[in-house]
């Protein structure tokens, strides 16, 4: 249900959620008995289990049954994973006081929208489904604006460096792995026609800035990035 709810706001309300609130309208849940005269019964949130995922299928946008072994869920999942990891280094980075905050709070609100298109096969999406849920290059080419400004202000690559950095560089790090892996759930979709190639492009551009902000994060908290250096035998 949790991610029910994400997708009818990732997706400007493209979907309703399915059970707890119409099954409290059905049931009449909202008032009862109970409630003292002459006062507005508490208000009650919408239960977020329907339990209709635990025969081990769920639904896609476009209304199909799919076991959740499926590799849209396995992409949406990932997905999910990437904005939490994301959420995190945003997390430590605002404690450091970095200015790049904000541009992590668009990545995130752009992965939900990833996860609506990712959520919407387009061999069983009508037309108002593919309104709702395209993805296009705009974002793609902001990354790259990003990825240009912040590579231009760092020391040049002169070797491997080590997921390091000090905890807002090492979270970022960790978020880029977590995007290739993303990437790598996507690419199959793209190529089966099921996802918008735009999103398999977000997805390759965003763990190249991830790279970079990692490096920038550690630059400017003055931490040292660790470096590859062969073990001896
Ligand atoms: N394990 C999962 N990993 C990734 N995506 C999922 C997973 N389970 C469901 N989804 C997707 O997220 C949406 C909302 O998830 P939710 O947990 O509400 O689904 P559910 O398990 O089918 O329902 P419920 O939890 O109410 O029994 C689903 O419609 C489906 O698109």
């Amino acid at each position: 249900m949790w991610r029910r709810a994400a997708l009818a706001i990732a997706g400007r309300g493209l979907r309703e959620p399915l059970g707890a609130a119409g099954r409290r309208g059905q049931s009449g849940e909202g008032s009862s008995a109970r409630d003292p005269p002459g006062r507005d019964p508490p208000a009650r949130s919408p239960r977020i289990y329907t339990r209709t995922g635990d025969s081990g299928f769920s639904s896609t946008f476009t209304g199909e049954r799919r076991p959740k072994g499926d590799r849209i869920f396995e992409a949406l999942g990932a997905t999910d994973e990437l904005s939490s990891a994301i959420g995190l280094a945003g997390e430590f980075s605002s404690e450091k006081g970095h200015t790049f905050v904000g541009q992590l709070h668009k990545v995130q609100c752009m992965l939900q929208d990833v996860g609506s298109n990712l959520a919407t096969p387009l061999s069983s999406a009508r037309e108002a489904h593919r309104k709702r849920t395209s993805f296009s290059e705009k974002p793609v080419l902001e990354l790259e604006q990003w990825i240009d400004s912040y590579s231009e202000q760092l020391p040049p690559l002169r070797a491997f460096i080590l997921p390091s950095g000090g905890r807002s560089s090492a979270a970022l790090h960790f978020s880029r792995a977590v995007c290739r892996r993303a990437e790598r759930c996507v690419v199959p979709l793209v190529q089966a026609g099921e996802a918008d190639p735009n999103v398999a492009k977000y997805l390759n551009r965003l763990s190249d800035y991830l790279f970079v902000l990692a490096r920038y994060a550690a630059m400017k908290e003055g931490k040292e990035e660790k470096i590859y250096i062969k073990p001896e035998p």
